[in-house]
């Protein structure tokens, strides 16, 4: 009997799989197309035997006629026939929490790639998972197919980390690099970007960095060892970002990206969503169109950064059965790294205490003493101009039209930044709302 027959006799892992969309059929897809190579690598055959979706008839291109259909996903955690719940529906309440919560309730182990749920519910459901001595994984539920949760979880789990997060959102980094390659504006890329699939049809949780801030919350969890904290993220979208920012940015020598960052400090941890400036010779400038880059940066190890795809069946999938190999080899990791009761109690550091640097672009009447006008705001603000950009009037422009100029300013603090902008924009001089946009590192 070769090795092959071997693993092919020991018994199955049973998958019962809710939801068939992009990422369900995919799974299923990827597991019948390498099952010879998943039984190899996982010990033992991993197949699906039961499956949950709204629509029985519908095209997927997969054949799911052999399967046992179930019309309400919650008797997948029943069905003596499967060994393990993935979670393919989406959203943080509703059907899928339930089914998460009935599956490990009943001691099943449960594979999701849902961000929502995990972000918002991941403490109590790790809870659960340990009382019932069960795996929860959701490796595909950050960055895709990029194994983060796992280098986190596993491979970075002797250091201490400082930092962790990156570009998590391959929508924005798709609009954000269109709207840089075309010049064209927000609106018109978005519309771009949902015609081929990229964005959700109500593209808010992806362009108003919810998405994002859901993976950031599992990220900074796993990093630093503490109970995920969805609400102490400070949260902003790309939709103000506008086709002259991109232009300002490319000439100042900065792309603009929509970043996650946690950081740990003497303080406790920050949490943020917002686009960024990054300086064009900074990695993570260069990762482009709908990829993600995940860095961290740990006192031993230094930084490390993964990039890759964040989304679509194919990547996505390869997450989901790499987490099903996981529980068909029997490894038990903890959901967060550490069990519950010895995860830390570090605080979360609000935004307006975080520095940085700043730009600020403001459309403003082109007549004299303007400039005097801002300056004085920002000195009476504490805030240090570091250089300014203003290009001349075109020949044509009519006296008083407006003109738009940028301001970036040296490290301070963000709340004398937010007293600035608002005082800024309360000038009569000032004839739109300011754009803020933080600058980072990379
Ligand atoms: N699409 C992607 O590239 C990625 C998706 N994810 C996550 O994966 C999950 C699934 O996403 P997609 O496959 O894109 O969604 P989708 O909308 O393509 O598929 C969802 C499926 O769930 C089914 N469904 C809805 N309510 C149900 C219920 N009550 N019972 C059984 N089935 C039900 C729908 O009929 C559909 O087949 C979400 O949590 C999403 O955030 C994570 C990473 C990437
Ligand atoms: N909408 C997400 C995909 C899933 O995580 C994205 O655009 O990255
Ligand atoms: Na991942």
């Amino acid at each position: 009997m070769n090795t092959l027959s071997l693993h092919a006799a020991a018994a199955p892992l049973r998958v019962g799989i809710a939801g068939l969309g992009t990422v369900g059929a995919g799974t299923v897809r990827l597991l019948r197309a390498n099952a010879e190579l998943i039984a190899a690598r996982a010990g033992r055959p991993v197949v699906v035997t039961a499956v949950s979706a709204r629509d029985r008839h519908r095209a997927r291109g997969i054949d799911v006629s052999s399967l046992a259909w179930h019309d309400d996903a919650l008797t997948l955690a029943t069905d003596p026939d499967v060994d393990v719940v993935v979670e393919l529906i989406g959203g943080s309440e509703g059907a899928a929490r339930t089914l998460v919560e009935t599956a490990l309730s009943r001691g099943r182990p449960v594979v999701t790639a849902n961000k929502a749920l995990i972000a918002i519910h991941g403490a109590g459901l790790a809870s659960a998972a340990e009382r019932a001595g069960v795996a929860l994984a959701f490796e595909a539920a950050v960055a895709g197919g990029i194994p983060v949760i796992k280098a986190l979880r596993e491979g970075l789990a002797a250091d201490r980390l400082v930092r962790i997060g990156g570009i998590l959102n391959g929508t924005c980094n798709y609009i954000l690099t269109a709207m840089r390659e075309t010049g064209r504006g927000f609106a018109s890329v978005l519309e771009e970007a949902q015609a081929l699939g990229y964005a959700e049809t109500d593209p808010s949780t992806d362009v108003d960095g919810i998405d994002t801030a859901h993976k950031l919350a599992i990220l900074a969890a796993l990093a630093f060892g503490r109970p995920v904290d969805f609400d102490s993220v400070h949260i902003e979208g790309i939709r103000r970002i506008g086709a002259a920012d991109i232009a300002f940015a490319t000439e100042l020598g900065y792309r603009i990206k929509l970043l996650g960052i946690a950081r740990r400090s003497d303080q406790g941890v920050e949490t943020r969503v917002h686009p960024c400036l990054v300086p064009n010779t900074a990695p993570i400038a260069q990762v482009e169109g709908v990829f993600n880059a995940v860095v961290a940066e740990g006192e031993f190890v230094g930084r490390v950064m993964l990039e890759g795809r964040g989304a679509g069946a194919g990547p996505t999938a390869t997450a989901v059965v790499g987490d099903l190999i996981d529980i068909a080899r029997g490894s038990l990791v903890p959901a967060w790294g550490a069990i519950s009761g010895s995860l830390s109690k570090l605080t979360s550091v609000p935004m307006s205490a975080c520095r940085g640097s700043f730009y600020l672009r403001l459309d403003v009447r082109d007549r004299p003493g303007v400039i005097a006008e801002i300056t004085a705001v920002l000195r009476d603000c504490g805030v240090s101009l570091k250089s300014m950009l203003q290009h001349g009037q075109a020949p044509s422009a009519l006296p008083d039209e407006s003109v738009p100029i940028v301001l970036v300013t040296h490290e301070t603090r963000e709340v004398a930044m937010q007293e600035a902008t608002a005082r800024i924009a309360g000038l009569d001089v000032v004839v739109a709302s300011p754009v803020m946009i933080r600058i980072e590192a990379g």
